[in-house]
């Protein structure tokens, strides 16, 4: 029985990947590329297309034996979802019912989803819980919630399983260095603070430094991408176990201002890390920290990547040995 990871070529996915392959699960990748990269996908199966493609999930679920999918793929930056909301609400929204339908007519009933702490919108209480009220700020996160309540309903209609897990930041290499992260353009905090430590920007533009929070910049709650790879590992497990749905934090619990991570990895690098104030980026809530003790108890997840240190070494690894990321041998011709 194989495991379908639609955007197993992604950031996420092909941590998630290197961590299923870990434990003996047979993987299935598929990627239409957009925004992935080949050379991150491990598994021997790489499928490359697009998850709207109904012919093409007709052709994948009658060829393999497909016991869940892990589903990642998706557009998921903040800012261009409020610039083209419909293109997100197609990516997003129609492809999950796509998918969806697809898994129903073939009898997949498991599905582990790559859901997001910006279903939550701004925060009335920290740590946020799953139980707490879902009011996106956004339109990226108002898809993540619509594909939430269409696999809620779905479980009622047709027998289907969820686990919908709620990643706050992710961030972090995997620590043999051979995948880490590679978005373009890049907009996560982590990798522009070690861009501009390699040389390749000036300096960091803080977004906002009159935020009501300690030093005036944002808090967030990183956590290691191989954290969250081990919390699909355990969704799985869980819904082949319990057959029980569910919607889980991930985070460390722990939040750091943007000057606090800058402040790290000036230590880190060794490099000093110029940064210049910038207006506030709108849609972003001062603190975003997760409670993720369900996903401890109910799951079993148990971070073993949680400071830091640990997020920016392990980074710090990946951007040092692919400063062009996946394009570095390409680069050097
Ligand atoms: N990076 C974060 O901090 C973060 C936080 C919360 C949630 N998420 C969610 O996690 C998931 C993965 O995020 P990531 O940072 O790894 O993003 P990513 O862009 O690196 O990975 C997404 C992958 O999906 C592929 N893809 C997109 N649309 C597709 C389609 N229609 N058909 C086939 N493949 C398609 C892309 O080519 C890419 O490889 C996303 O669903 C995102 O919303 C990410
Ligand atoms: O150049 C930059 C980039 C980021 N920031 C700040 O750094 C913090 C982290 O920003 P990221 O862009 O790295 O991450 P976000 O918190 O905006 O977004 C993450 O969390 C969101 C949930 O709130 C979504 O899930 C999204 O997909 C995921 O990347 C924010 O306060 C942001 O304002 C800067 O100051 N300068």
């Amino acid at each position: 029985m194989a495991i379908l990871v639609t955007g197993g070529a992604g950031y996420i996915g092909s941590h998630t990947v290197s961590e299923l392959l870990d434990h003996g699960e047979e993987v299935i990748v598929l990627d239409n590329l957009e925004k992935g990269h080949r050379e991150a996908v491990l598994a021997q199966t790489f499928i490359h297309g697009d998850v709207r493609d109904r012919e093409l999930l007709d052709q994948i679920f009658r060829r393999y034996d497909v016991e869940a999918v892990v589903h990642f793929a998706a557009y998921s930056l903040v800012g261009d979802s409020m610039k083209d909301p419909l293109a997100y609400y197609d990516n997003n929204v129609a492809a999950a019912q796509i998918l969806l339908t697809k898994m129903i007519e073939h009898g997949v009933k498991r599905i582990v989803f790559s859901s997001t702490a910006a279903t939550y919108g701004e925060p009335r209480q920290i740590p946020i819980q799953e139980t707490d009220a879902t009011e996106p700020t956004n339109a990226y996160g108002e898809t993540k919630l619509a594909i939430e309540k269409m696999m809620k309903w779905c479980e009622q209609a047709y027998g289907l399983r969820f686990i919908s897990l709620r990643y706050f930041n992710a961030a972090g290499a995997h620590p043999d260095g051979h995948i880490g992260e590679d978005h373009d353009p890049e907009t996560h905090l982590i990798p522009i603070v070690l861009q501009v430590a390699l040389g390749q920007r000036e300096a960091l533009s803080i977004f906002g430094d009159d935020y009501p929070t300690e030093d005036g910049t944002c808090i967030r709650d990183y956590v290691h991408v191989m954290d969250l790879a081990q919390a699909h590992r355990l969704a799985l497990e869980k819904l082949r176990e319990t057959g029980k749905s569910g919607i889980y934090n991930l985070g460390s619990g722990t939040g750091f201002s943007v000057k606090q991570v800058v402040e790290r990895a000036r230590e880190i690098t060794g490099h000093p890390i110029p940064t210049r104030v910038a207006p506030h980026r709108p849609g972003d809530p001062a603190v975003l920290i997760a409670s993720s003790q369900k996903a401890r108890e109910e799951l079993g997840w148990r971070p073993q990547f949680e400071d830091l240190d640990t997020i920016i070494t392990t980074a710090w690894a990946w951007h040092r040995s692919h400063p062009n990321g996946y394009r570095k041998e390409e680069m050097r011709g």
